[in-house]
């Protein structure tokens, strides 16, 4: 999704400390009001918008006016509705805001054009039923994975510089079942207490793409890691692995998110093992126990998309549809930026409370 970040273009306000030290973080973006005029209903308080009457690639990709729409857009999937938070929408972006944007059968969106839509320099991927099944088979015969559950996560957290936006769309649906859920970073962050909120905005974790290895190692013929560059020069060779920050700020909205959360962050650096363990399930767990903090997405029609903000939601598949069909989908994950702590951005919370003051 254009514009991407960091860009030279965004304007940058210096950091804490001597100037010589100084780091300059974005500035957040603002909304240009340019997709006002589109129908959409926020899908929760917390998380999720859907745009019931937009056509992607006539409404959006070859409107006059593409780059602010699309501009509009990014901030957009960021963002709660200014009817529970009050403050008025147009000040600032959608995906990046809401977490999460959705748009009902586009079936004249192409791979190329999710592409360029979704998110610049993204490769174009696909989910399988059928190929992840062969995927992990090799796990299934040691019955180390249960198949009808998935796990919370953020896409490729283990790449130094790891997702900001994906898009998925299904292109075959089982005759029910096969839900996503995304749940919000910034709602994570929020319900926890300033003593809390400062504690983990000192710590960073180890993010690793294990699952990857071992299943590459158990089936060498078939899963290979690439190791060129990917998507970003960052991103190399076999490790698979990166340091992060435990709360980061996303570079669109200037707000504050929990990161760690998920099968990827594996080691609390700072802590113990034993600490760091039970405050990544603390994390896991504040997910698992509060619905309204997520929304659960109900694909209806070949050609749905969902478009979302990795570096402040989080996502999980269900697997619930054996014996129902197949189902398939293409999706783009972009490469965002590497994962920072502006120590002057704000919770959502802090925002929305300065907004309406
Ligand atoms: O299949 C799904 O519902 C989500 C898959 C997923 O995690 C992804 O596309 O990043
Ligand atoms: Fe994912």
């Amino acid at each position: 999704m254009a514009p991407r970040v960091p860009d030279p273009a965004l304007p940058l306000r210096p950091g804490p400390g001597s100037v010589a030290e100084q780091v300059q973080y974005p500035s957040p973006l603002r909304f240009n009001g340019a997709l006002d005029k589109f129908d959409s209903e926020d899908t929760t308080p917390a998380i999720g918008r859907e745009f019931s009457n937009v056509n992607i690639v006539d409404d959006l990709l070859n409107a006059p006016n593409s780059d602010e729409l699309i501009q509009d857009l990014a901030i957009t999937s960021t963002m709660p509705p200014p009817s529970v938070l009050n403050f008025t929408s147009d000040k600032f972006s959608t995906v990046s805001q809401r977490g999460v944007v959705f748009f009902r059968a586009q079936d004249n969106l192409t791979d190329d054009l999710q592409n360029e839509f979704g998110v610049a320099d993204a490769q174009v991927s696909t989910i399988s039923s059928l190929a992840r099944k062969k995927m992990f088979r090799h796990e299934k015969q040691l019955n180390t994975r249960r198949y009808d559950s998935a796990q919370w996560h953020s896409d490729i957290q283990f790449e130094p510089a790891p997702a900001d936006y994906t898009s998925l769309r299904l292109t075959q649906l089982p005759k029910t079942g096969g839900d996503t859920l995304w749940a919000s970073g910034y709602e994570l962050y929020d319900r926890f207490s300033p003593a809390y909120q400062k504690f983990f905005e000192t710590l960073t974790a180890t993010y690793s793409g294990s699952g990857f290895i071992a299943a590459a190692k158990a089936d060498p013929e078939n899963v290979k890691i690439y190791t060129e560059p990917r998507g970003n020069p960052l991103n190399v060779g076999e490790e698979l692995s990166a340091v992060h920050p435990v709360v980061r700020t996303n570079p669109v909205t200037g707000w504050k998110s929990i990161y760690a959360v998920g099968p990827f962050p594996k080691q609390i650096n700072e802590l113990s093992p034993t600490e760091s363990e039970e405050l990544l399930k603390k994390f896991y767990n504040t997910i698992l126990e509060s619905h309204d903090i997520q929304v659960r997405f109900k694909w209806r029609n070949q050609n749905d998309i969902a478009i979302w903000d990795n570096r402040s939601a989080f996502h999980t598949a269900t697997f619930d549809y054996e014996g129902l069909g197949e189902r398939f989908g293409h999706r783009a994950v972009g490469i965002g930026e590497k994962p920072y702590l502006d120590p002057n951005s704000k919770s959502r919370a802090e925002a929305f409370a300065e907004e309406s003051a």
